[in-house]
């Protein structure tokens, strides 16, 4: 990709002044360090992807900033406005409850932080399909919903784990639009994905996690300029240590 078709190769400038902050961050499983002295910072208005290879501890990660899981060691500290809903998280595998309507569902999330459902829908292209039963929805459609909860009642932080993951090439694009749209709104955004493509033309900032450690973290375009690499997937495979195409298992070969 050139630099004049990249989105946002360098990104505007970066605040100093992270809303959501990752301090020395490990994070072990019985005997098998997932994550090692993670630092990372969110700030707001930006877009940032966490990229890396499948089981490098992305979904862990994303989990410990969001308070989900406690980190074994290091600490992860919010600095944002005092709001009723301070961070947004979309999982992997979004689940609702299979007999609520999609109407209904958004309405649920609303109801507790007093906001209005028709955005969240609209923003993911949801509206037409609010009279659905959750269980009909496709794989997809349920991801999008997720998308929808995670950004009800407009949180400083939302984080995204591969919201991406199984849409068509035109919802896929349009995850990163609304992932962008938030980001340009004010909030700081955490997107992982395995999408360089989309990950290059959208986000500002980019993490390389690989093997629970943070191995390169700038602008696709500087990564791109680092690596000599023409785009950010060859880049990617020049930083990750091992063959990209070859399952890393922390603790088994890695
Ligand atoms: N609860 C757990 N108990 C033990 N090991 C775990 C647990 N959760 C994650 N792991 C291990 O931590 C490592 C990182 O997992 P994680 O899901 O964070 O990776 P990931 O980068 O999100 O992978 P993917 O791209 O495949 O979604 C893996 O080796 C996984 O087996």
């Amino acid at each position: 990709m050139t630099e004049d078709n990249r989105t946002n190769g360098t990104g505007p400038e970066r605040s100093t002044s992270p809303v959501l902050e990752a301090s020395d961050v490990t994070r072990e499983f019985g005997d098998v360090t997932v994550l090692r002295d993670v630092s990372v910072g969110l700030e707001p208005g930006t877009l940032t992807a966490l990229v890396g290879p499948n089981g490098s501890g992305k979904t862990t990660l994303l989990r410990v900033l969001c308070g989900l899981l406690a980190p074994s060691s290091g600490e992860v500290s919010y600095h944002g406005p005092e709001v009723s809903r301070k961070i947004g998280y979309v999982q992997q595998q979004p689940a609702f409850r299979p007999e609520f309507s999609v109407q209904e569902t958004i309405e649920f999330y609303t109801a507790l932080v007093d906001a209005e459902p028709e955005e969240p829908l609209d923003r993911v292209g949801l509206t037409a399909a609010a009279s659905r039963r959750v269980d009909s929805l496709s794989g997809g459609m349920t991801r999008l919903l997720g998308v929808a909860q995670a950004t009800v009642g407009d949180p400083p932080v939302v984080v995204m784990d591969e919201p991406a993951t199984g849409l068509d090439p035109g919802m896929r694009r349009r995850t990163f639009e609304v992932a962008r749209s938030l980001a340009s709104d004010g909030a700081a955004v955490l997107v992982s994905s395995h999408d360089m493509t989309l990950v290059e033309e959208y986000a500002e900032h980019v993490l390389v996690l690989d093997g629970g450690e943070v191995v390169a973290a700038d602008s696709p375009g500087a990564l791109c300029a680092e690596q000599e690499a023409d785009s950010l997937w060859d880049g990617f495979e020049d930083i990750v240590e091992g063959p990209a195409d070859e399952l890393a298992v922390l603790g088994v070969n890695r």
